[in-house]
């Protein structure tokens, strides 16, 4: 199921805070959205998401207007892992994946053998099938990050939206996490940071700087030192990883502002 956004403007507060966005996400592909703090990524997503609506432009998700979805389809279809993601209340970590059964069930349908074994497979995934039992709000950061993408994978969605994933991972997690988002076969767009993780997870890049998109393409493409200096404001040097070939990023100093 392919996302795509055609000319999204988000306006807050009496301010552009994405303009005339256009972003396609193909079919079962890995999409990163890359940026300066404040660009615009997690505007974005959340328009995908659905909890913000575009004040122009629209977001398609499989060729529908997600805002013409009811809740349920749009839960079927696409899982997100946001910023504000959490969990207020004392449950155990099998019980916050298996929230993410409940767009497939009715409003008080019992959990299957099917949903069991689906959440527990997504907690296999993240490597957290240990911490099943445990109270969600006694993990550290990295443990409730794994444990809320498995609650993403538990939806069994389509689209697979993620801000800032590798969040609290440490690099075993963060390399593992990645495989594995590309391994699912779903469609993804995600908001990262490490452009170097950026170029390694992903067949596309966006980079966004001040709402706009102003580069797109494959990571060797994107990623160039002239770019990274003119939105980043950092000089970089390119190389090849030695052995995936992706491009990856050695920094300078920041330049002068
Ligand atoms: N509701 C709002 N009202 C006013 N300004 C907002 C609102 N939401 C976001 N912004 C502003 O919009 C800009 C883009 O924010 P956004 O969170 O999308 O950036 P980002 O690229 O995800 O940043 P970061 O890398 O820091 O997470 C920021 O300047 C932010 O302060």
């Amino acid at each position: 199921m392919d996302v795509e956004l055609t000319d999204v403007t988000v306006t807050a507060a009496g301010r552009r805070l994405i303009s005339d966005l256009r972003l396609r996400v193909p079919s079962g592909a890995v999409v990163g959205l890359v940026g300066p703090n404040g660009s615009g990524k997690s505007t974005t997503l959340r328009c995908v998401y659905r909890a913000l609506r575009p004040s122009a432009g629209r977001v398609l998700l499989g060729g529908d207007d997600v805002f013409a979805l009811s809740l349920r389809d749009s839960a079927r279809r696409l899982a997100a892992l946001t910023q504000d993601s959490h969990v207020e209340f004392d449950f155990t970590v099998a019980e916050v994946v298996t929230m993410g059964r409940s767009p497939h069930k009715g409003l008080v349908g019992p959990d299957t053998d099917q949903d069991r074994e689906i959440c527990a497979e997504a907690l296999r995934r993240v490597g957290a099938a240990h911490l099943a039992a445990r109270s969600f709000l006694t993990l550290s950061g990295g443990e409730r990050q794994r444990v809320l993408i498995a609650r993403a994978l538990a939806q069994r969605p389509a689209v697979l939206v993620l801000d800032e994933p590798t969040n609290h991972l440490d690099i075993r997690h963060q390399l593992e996490v990645l495989a594995l988002v590309r391994q699912a076969g779903l469609t993804v767009l995600a908001a990262l940071h490490d452009l170097n993780l950026a170029a390694a997870a992903c067949d596309r890049l966006y980079v966004l700087a001040e709402g706009r998109v102003v580069a797109s393409g494959t990571p060797e493409e994107v990623l160039t030192p002239e770019v990274v200096a003119e939105v980043f404001g950092v000089r970089a040097h390119v190389v090849a990883h030695p052995t995936s070939g992706a491009p990856q990023l050695i920094f300078d100093a920041p330049l002068p502002r």
